[in-house]
């Protein structure tokens, strides 16, 4: 598989306050990296930076950010909007906030996706009923039925190659979840889009993710396939979060809480790895030294502890 979104040493502050540190990853076609890791830890601003979204105040910086052999940073801001609109599909996390209430759902479909296959399609993912009832205004439909519409808008209107999914599925019950779940896998493989799907579900990741990106404090701390995070962590913080899950991984299943607080580093200063006060293995060189990432292949972990043992 080619690589179709690669990033390496990515800073993101907000007013000077870093949200984000040094953060490389790489996405293959038709691959989903899911990330994942506690609130406040960058995800979000990961995906706002890739997609140029990100608030007014916030300074990006990065070695390389390259989509599809394209650097996006060299892009003018006409080209970016471009790519956003027709490769990088988003797919929002409440559906009320994206579709009018004032216009029929079937009217605000067509307006993205005109093709004579639309029926066919809708009809593949169980929402025949958008067709049956051209009348109806987005109330007149569940909660599950407009979440899949969106997942299904964003993956067909602009056919892109990337589609970013941050938190799509957290206010959905368990069966509509497992449906929308079971669509991104279909349109992965009808489509091949690679995809990155933004979690605290550990249970929705084992069940569809290729690799999982875990990050703390604004760093990406670990990487590696399903198997390998899920089997043989290397990061103390991955290794915690596992630990701390409660009979592993069921469906809704949160993120583990392990005690201490995120290391606040509001000055941006290097002060040591950001886990090292809560981690159980730290020694003298965690407190005073950032830990660097170890790279091998597409994977990453940045823990001295990781280091030594190499
Ligand atoms: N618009 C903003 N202005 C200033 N700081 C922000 C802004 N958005 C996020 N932050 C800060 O940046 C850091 C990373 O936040 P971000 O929302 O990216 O984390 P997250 O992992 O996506 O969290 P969650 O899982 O709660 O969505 C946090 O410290 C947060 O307070």
């Amino acid at each position: 598989m080619a690589d179709l979104l690669t990033i390496a040493d990515l800073h993101v502050d907000y007013a000077g306050r870093p949200a984000v540190q040094g953060v490389s990853l790489t996405l293959r076609r038709g691959e989903i990296l899911g990330l994942v890791g506690e609130s406040g830890s960058g995800k979000t601003t990961l995906c706002s930076a890739i997609t140029n979204v990100l608030p007014a105040g916030a300074r990006v910086r990065a070695a390389e950010m390259r989509f599809d052999g394209r650097e996006l940073s060299e892009l003018s801001y006409e080209e970016m909007r471009r790519i956003r609109a027709s490769r990088i599909g988003l797919v929002p996390q409440r559906p009320m906030t994206s579709l009018s209430p004032s216009s029929p759902v079937l009217r605000q479909l067509r307006w993205y996706h005109d093709g004579s296959d639309l029926a066919d399609l809708l009809g593949q993912v169980g929402l025949k009923a958008v067709i049956d009832r051209p009348r109806d205004y987005p109330h007149r439909f569940s909660g599950g039925q407009l979440q899949r519409l969106l997942v299904v808008l964003a993956a067909l209107a602009r056919k892109p190659d990337l589609l970013i999914a941050d938190e799509p599925t957290t206010t959905l019950d368990a069966t509509v979840q497992a449906q929308v779940l079971r669509l991104l896998l279909d349109l992965r493989d009808r489509l091949g889009l690679a995809m990155l799907y933004v979690t605290h579900d550990l249970a929705v990741v084992a069940q569809i993710c290729d690799r999982i990106g875990v990050m703390y404090s604004g760093r990406l701390v670990e990487s590696g396939t399903v198997d390998q995070i899920f089997n043989a962590p290397r990061h103390p913080y991955t290794q915690a979060l596992l630990a701390a899950l409660p009979g592993r991984t069921r469906p809704g299943q949160r993120l583990g809480t392990i005690p201490g607080d995120v290391h606040r580093d509001v000055s941006g200063r290097a002060a040591g790895c950001a886990f090292a006060s809560r981690c159980p293995v730290a020694f003298a060189r965690c407190h005073e030294e950032d830990p660097r990432p170890i790279v091998t292949g597409a994977d990453v972990v940045r823990c001295h502890r990781a280091e030594e043992k190499e």
